[in-house]
């Protein structure tokens, strides 16, 4: 996507150096767009870990890089297994950080060491390519549904969508998964616009869909967390469309917390609710995605403070809660395959279940 006219991508090889990887440090968004660079597979995980990048597509694709970096130093076989472990484990819910690391596993493993550091430079960028193309088809998919909404109502209404967390290009290597059809949408001259859930606790929509949203010129308004509810109620929301951290093969899916309680009101008022993903988002090893997917479980400092700019205009954290207050901090939640509309993937749209995702990725399941 584009910033002040430039394309960018959310991760990228130094054409200089060809070897440090930069990324936006997404904790500096919305007050500062910073490009940080990152030159070792601990400073990867580090920023796997604290979200400085985030997002189920841009961390696996992050990590393999993380991989790459790590076999300059060390490309023998304990090493490569050691860092791919470690990796892995930097966030624990997002299945394509697991898939990523398995794929580069899979290539790199039959190599000699000696040819391992460039080849895992090489397959990272293929899953960079792969996953902007899946979610450029993510977006002429779910670009079909908004039409139909436009068709029914006529070009002059509005196309009210609601959005929880970012799903956005900078949760992915570019486009985004839930935010690419209406990207496309409004560029195609659809009047769309988009409630943007805050998403408390790390305010992911607040900060970065509105950012992304906003640098993109598409209308939208940051709405309290509790607020979707009342807006579906009023004939407010036309539908839902959200990312996923992981999709079970029965068609369950995890995504940021809040997700669920906003696919239940959705239900209650017959507004469709919608999940985009690329393939590499499946878990087929999965079936019951409350009783299997493991929920990361995140520091209570993220709930019992918040971070915001003050009036001098520096960003800075406060403390919201009383002194001592236990808070705890479960990063995600699962929606049942039964309250989700379908899956807007690249190969196309599905039920949320076994044979709707069998339809699509025959060869996968
Ligand atoms: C295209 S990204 C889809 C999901 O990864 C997104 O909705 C989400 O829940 C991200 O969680 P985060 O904790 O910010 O990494």
């Amino acid at each position: 996507m584009k910033i002040n006219g430039t394309p960018y991508r959310s991760v990228w090889v130094d054409e200089n150096d060809g070897w440090s990887v930069h990324i936006f440090d997404q904790t500096r968004l919305p007050f500062a767009l910073e490009v940080m660079r990152l030159v070792s597979q601990d400073e990867v995980a580090h920023a796997i870990r604290t979200m400085q990048v985030r997002g189920a597509p841009l961390i696996g694709a992050v990590a393999a890089y993380g991989l790459a970096l790590a076999l300059r130093t060390d490309a023998q076989d304990a090493a490569l297994e050691d860092n791919a472990a470690m990796l892995a484990a930097t966030r624990p819910t997002a299945i394509n950080l697991r898939w990523a690391i398995e794929r580069m596993l899979t290539h790199l493993r039959p190599l000699p060491p000696a040819e391992r550091a460039q080849a895992a430079y090489a397959e990272a960028a293929r899953i960079c390519d792969e996953d902007a193309a899946q979610n450029e088809a993510i977006g002429r998919h779910g670009l079909e549904l908004l039409r139909a909404i436009a068709d029914r109502h006529g070009p002059d209404r509005t196309i009210n969508i609601l959005t929880h967390c970012n799903a956005g290009w900078i949760a992915t290597v570019d486009w985004g998964t839930a935010l690419a059809p209406i990207y496309m949408a409004h560029d195609a001259g659809l009047k769309v616009h988009v409630w943007v859930d805050e998403t408390r606790p790390r305010n992911q929509g607040a900060a970065l869909t509105a950012w992304e949203l906003g640098s993109h010129g598409v209308p939208h308004t940051v709405i309290a967390d509790n607020a979707g509810g009342h807006l579906m109620q009023h004939g407010q929301v036309d539908i839902v469309i959200v990312g996923t951290d992981r999709v079970t093969r029965s068609g369950d899916v995890a995504n940021k917390i809040g997700t669920y309680l906003k696919a239940l009101a959705a239900q209650d008022n017959a507004v469709p609710f919608w999940v985009a993903l690329p393939s590499t988002t499946i878990d087929w090893t999965v079936d019951d995605g409350i009783k299997e997917i493991p929920i990361e479980e995140r520091a209570a400092g993220e709930v019992t403070h918040v971070a915001g700019r003050d009036p001098q205009g520096k960003v800075t954290q406060v403390q919201i809660t009383p002194d001592g207050t236990n808070a705890a901090n479960p990063a995600f939640d699962v929606t049942p395959a039964r309250l989700v509309t379908g899956l807007i993937t690249e190969k196309g749209r599905c039920p949320a279940s076994q044979a709707g995702l069998l339809s699509l990725f025959p060869e996968l399941g």
